[in-house]
């Protein structure tokens, strides 16, 4: 397949094509039976729209602003690990393919070019999220479904080695030895905070200005707990099915965050957004905006920033024709009931 990509699964083709084994299976791999990262995508498409008809559709407005920051859809980058292994040029790359689109992108603190999040060295991650404030980021966002990481087989059979970190130049060595299995497992084990819990909230307030969101919520439970810690902002995520497997899938938990969060701070959403129906069913069901994790990586690996380009834009075209065939010129126009659940569509079968 040598002809432009027509969609984002397109461009996973020809990643697949690109990338070393090792490499594609880190990407587009999930945790143990891989049953979450199934339903994320699956889960979609037992959600159908509810199209309005005679509804003056001559110019769509898709901007939005999060947190402030004005972006020109609600289709976001979001965090994920080691760029350079996909495309030479990483996250530098990736972050001017998102400008080129005008929107926001989160980066890892994993990245293979350079800064934020959390750690269990927390004079490390005080460094990071202070260099990050710095340089110009706009807020920390922070990851709490990884006390540890999942089970990813894939990577245990491909002994994936994890390259060196360049954000933690001269504070940490990630060299790990791998020859037992996953290399990232073995950095994870070295790294990651298990111990974390609400009180990191009011830790990163005290060496930050920036507004703090969390990134792994799924219940209203914790919904609740994130507001009343003080969150600037929510993340409905499984962390692309590669943590727990048998979460949820992410679109079947957002109305219930939602509700839990009232309105009093945005939620956005991940997981499995491949399409421009998918981002408005996700509108529909109250996310502010989505981020996009694998498509962006594979847009990078296929063709570098312009691949992340071309996907960003093909989401939000997608979008743009979803909002003119359901009614809806503006993103407020997009309702709740303009989706209908797999559980409605089961509760009138009653
Ligand atoms: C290769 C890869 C690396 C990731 N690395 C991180 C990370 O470093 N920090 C983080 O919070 N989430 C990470 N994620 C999770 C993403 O931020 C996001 O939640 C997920 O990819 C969304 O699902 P999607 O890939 O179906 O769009 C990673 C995901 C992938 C696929
Ligand atoms: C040790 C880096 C982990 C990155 C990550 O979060 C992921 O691969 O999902």
């Amino acid at each position: 397949m040598e002809s432009e990509p027509v969609n984002v699964k397109e461009f996973q083709e020809l990643a697949k094509q690109v990338l070393p084994k090792m490499y594609y299976d880190y990407y587009a791999g999930g945790a143990e039976d891989q049953y979450t990262l199934k339903q994320n995508v699956e889960a979609f498409q037992r959600i159908t729209i509810r199209p309005r008809i005679l509804v003056d559709v001559s110019r769509i407005d898709m901007s939005t602003t999060v947190l402030g920051h004005e972006i020109s859809a609600p289709i976001m980058v979001a965090p994920t690990a080691m760029h350079q292994l996909a495309h030479s040029e990483g996250e530098v790359a990736t972050a001017r393919g998102a400008a080129a689109c005008n929107t926001i992108m989160i980066l890892s603190y994993n990245s293979t070019c350079t800064v934020e999040e959390v750690f269990k060295r927390r004079d490390i991650s005080a460094q990071l999220v202070q260099r990050a404030e710095k340089s110009g980021f706009k807020a920390v966002v922070l990851t709490v479904d990884a006390p540890r990481l999942g089970r990813r087989e894939a990577d245990i059979k491909n002994k994936m080695v994890a390259p060196q970190l360049k954000n933690f130049e001269g504070l940490l060595s990630t060299a790990v030895n791998s020859n037992d299995g996953s290399g990232l497992e073995a950095y994870a084990n070295e790294t990651f905070d298990s111990s974390l819990c609400w009180e990191v909230i009011g830790w990163l307030r005290s060496i930050t200005s920036l507004p703090i969101l969390v990134k792994g919520v799924l219940t209203h439970e914790d919904a609740r707990m994130a507001v009343e810690a003080g969150v600037d902002g929510i993340v409905v995520s499984n962390h692309g099915a590669r943590q727990l497997d048998y979460s949820p899938a992410t679109i079947s938990v957002l109305e219930e965050v939602v509700h839990a969060v009232g309105g009093k701070v945005p939620v956005l959403f991940d997981g499995g957004i491949r399409r421009g129906t998918d981002v408005f069913k996700a509108l529909a069901l109250g996310a502010q905006a989505v981020l996009v994790g694998r498509p962006v990586v594979y847009g990078l690996a296929a063709k570098g920033e312009y691949g992340v380009r071309r996907v960003l834009e093909m989401l939000k075209d997608e979008l743009e024709l979803t909002m003119a065939l359901s009614g809806c010129p503006r993103l407020q126009d997009i309702t709740r009931r303009h989706v209908r659940t797999e559980q409605e569509r089961l509760h009138s079968m009653l």
